[in-house]
């Protein structure tokens, strides 16, 4: 089973074994703080938001567990491999843009960028109920509802809504899937910005027809949070237009 694959398989162990995710989870004063190596980039990327951050951290390790929006193994990683790799990839995202998160999950990398950008709007969309109920918790929680909408749809249904300057999405599917995902909400111009893995040069290259008939260039794989994170960010970039 890939790391992917793993972070999203709540109910087993790293074996496949059945855990139960419950009784793993953490009261959110108990959530991970970050590491000392971890410190510097909690304060460049949230900076006076590390507090909300933190408090974030704290819904993934308690009810995001239990509930079964990220797998039990992913406490002691949830800063290092989840917020702070989403927070990193703001940097590709442009001063005062409108960002839909597509399959925003746990608000990955959706919520994440809300607390590091505060000059971001965000559309979090995302079409399971149970996703959906906790994203609205957490957004209210962390006092986001002006700036972050959560919309209960497959991105699919809701290109004739939203008209974004960038997409973001982790985790949801292979590139050429997810480009006629994705592009329609862009309404011709403006860019996608997905967070890949090392897979991310050989997704290009079978996606390559997909991005030419939904009229992308330039694509490139950029990488963010060097010098910050032990892992930094891989994001494709598709430019549409
Ligand atoms: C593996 S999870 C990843 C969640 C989150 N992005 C992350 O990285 O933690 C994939 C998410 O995509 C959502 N999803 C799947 N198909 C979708 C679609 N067509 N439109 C919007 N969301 C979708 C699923 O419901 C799920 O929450």
């Amino acid at each position: 089973m890939s790391k992917e694959e793993q972070a999203f398989r709540p109910g087993t162990g790293p074996e496949g074994e059945r855990v139960d995710a419950a009784a793993i989870a953490v009261a959110p004063e108990d959530a991970p703080r970050p590491t000392a190596e971890e410190l510097p980039a909690v304060e460049h990327y949230f900076g006076e938001n590390a507090e909300l951050a933190q408090r974030y951290v704290g819904h993934l390790a308690s009810s995001g567990i239990e509930r079964g929006l990220l797998g039990p193994r992913e406490i002691p990683r949830l800063w290092g491999r989840h917020v702070l790799n989403c927070a990193a990839a703001g940097d590709a995202i442009p001063e005062g843009a409108l960002v839909a998160d597509v399959g925003s999950g746990a608000g990955l990398p959706g919520i994440a960028l809300a607390l590091a950008r505060p000059d971001l709007m965000m559309v979090l969309i995302e079409p399971l109920d149970r996703r959906v109920q906790w994203l609205d918790e957490v957004v209210e929680d962390l006092g986001l509802e002006r700036r972050v909408d959560v919309v209960r749809a497959r991105a699919e249904q809701v290109a004739d809504e939203i008209d974004a300057d960038v997409v973001t999405a982790r985790a949801v599917t292979a590139l050429r899937n997810l480009i006629p995902l994705t592009v329609p909400l862009l309404h011709g111009r403006g860019q996608l910005v997905a967070l890949k893995g090392r897979s991310a040069a050989e997704e290009i290259e079978k996606a390559q027809k997909i991005i030419r008939k939904f009229k992308g260039h330039d694509v490139s794989v950029e990488t963010f949070g060097e010098g910050f994170l032990e892992e930094p960010t891989t994001v494709v970039r598709v430019p549409i237009g």
